[in-house]
């Protein structure tokens, strides 16, 4: 089995359920809960349960909330290489969930925005090993060397590499060219809808997809309630799959998490993309249904 190596963000997540439009949500009670968060970390959480070796990078503050995440990671089999910081919080975003599901994230980065190539433990970047990257430690200007130096020890080390787009509008201040330049190398890039759109200008997802494959031999693209598609340079055509019925949507927070948790095994395995795709939008439908972003213990 192949070895996943994880960089990224780690967060704890106050999800606030609202139950009616936020202008009156002042008004009423709401729910709120607490979560382990955070692009890197809920990947490979979904990972570990999915019975993946994986191992996850971060960063995190010299507080409880850190320590409880840690614990969290260690719960889920993950190999969590947490490094403290003295000086900034463990990241921390309020997630506000409406009453029609519709999201509104306010995140403070806290000691994700300075991890640091110097955090990376140099024994996990072996041969055979695989290397996936939140895009969230590239956008970050305090983590992006960080990123540079954990993509450099991939390529060096011969791993394979993917990359994950994490949000659209930090990737929007960045711009495409830059974040396309600094992830050469990488053999397969996650985006959803909108990130696809601001790397390539195209609304649709089979036209984006092909224009990314001038840079990445593979291509995934998350449709949300659509499915995802994969497309590879040189093919006639994508592969589509349907995204799994969900009965009730409970929080989409990281379905784009779980999805990618769950395209990357059956991929590394060698898996017809139709196989990764299924098993991705499976484990998206199943952290849709509950509350939080990571599997439910
Ligand atoms: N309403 C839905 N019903 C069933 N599956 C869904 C629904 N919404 C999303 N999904 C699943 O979740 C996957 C990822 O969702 P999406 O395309 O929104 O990615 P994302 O924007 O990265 O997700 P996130 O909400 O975590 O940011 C989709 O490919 C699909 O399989
Ligand atoms: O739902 C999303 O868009 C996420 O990516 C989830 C976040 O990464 C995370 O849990 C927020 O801290």
């Amino acid at each position: 089995m192949t070895r996943v190596v994880v960089v990224g963000d780690l967060m704890t997540d106050a999800v606030a359920r609202a139950r009616y439009a936020l202008a009156r949500a002042s008004d009423t009670p709401a729910v709120v809960t607490m979560h382990g968060g955070g692009s890197g970390a809920n990947i490979s959480s979904w990972l570990a349960v999915e019975g993946a070796e994986v191992a996850f990078i971060g960063r995190r503050g010299a507080d409880i909330t850190g320590r409880n995440r840690d614990m969290e990671l260690m719960g889920y089999g993950v190999d969590a290489r947490l490094v403290m910081d003295p000086e900034r919080p463990t990241g921390t975003c309020v997630v506000l969930v409406t009453h029609k599901g519709e999201r509104t994230m306010l995140s403070d980065p806290g000691a994700n925005a300075a991890l640091s190539p110097e955090d990376l433990p140099r024994d996990l970047f072996t041969s055979g090993a695989h290397l996936h990257l939140s895009g969230y430690t590239l956008m970050n200007e305090g983590s992006r060397e960080a990123g540079f130096a954990a993509l450099d020890m991939a390529r060096r080390s011969g791993m394979s590499i993917s990359v994950d787009c994490a949000s659209s509008a930090p990737l929007e201040r960045t711009g495409a060219e830059p974040f396309l330049e600094w992830t050469n190398g990488a053999k397969l890039l996650f985006a959803n809808i909108d990130q696809a759109k601001v790397l390539t200008g195209r609304d649709d997802a089979e036209a984006a997809a092909k224009v990314l494959t001038a840079w990445f031999p593979q291509v995934v693209i998350k449709m949300n309630k659509e499915g995802a598609l994969w497309y590879s340079n040189g093919r006639p055509d994508p592969v589509r799959a349907a995204a799994e019925p969900v009965e009730k949507i409970v929080d989409g927070t990281g379905a784009g998490d779980a999805f990618c948790a769950g395209f990357l095994p059956p991929w590394l395995e060698g898996k017809p993309p139709a196989e990764s795709l299924a098993s991705g939008c499976r484990l998206a439908a199943k952290a849709i249904m509950h509350l939080g972003a990571r599997p439910p213990f």
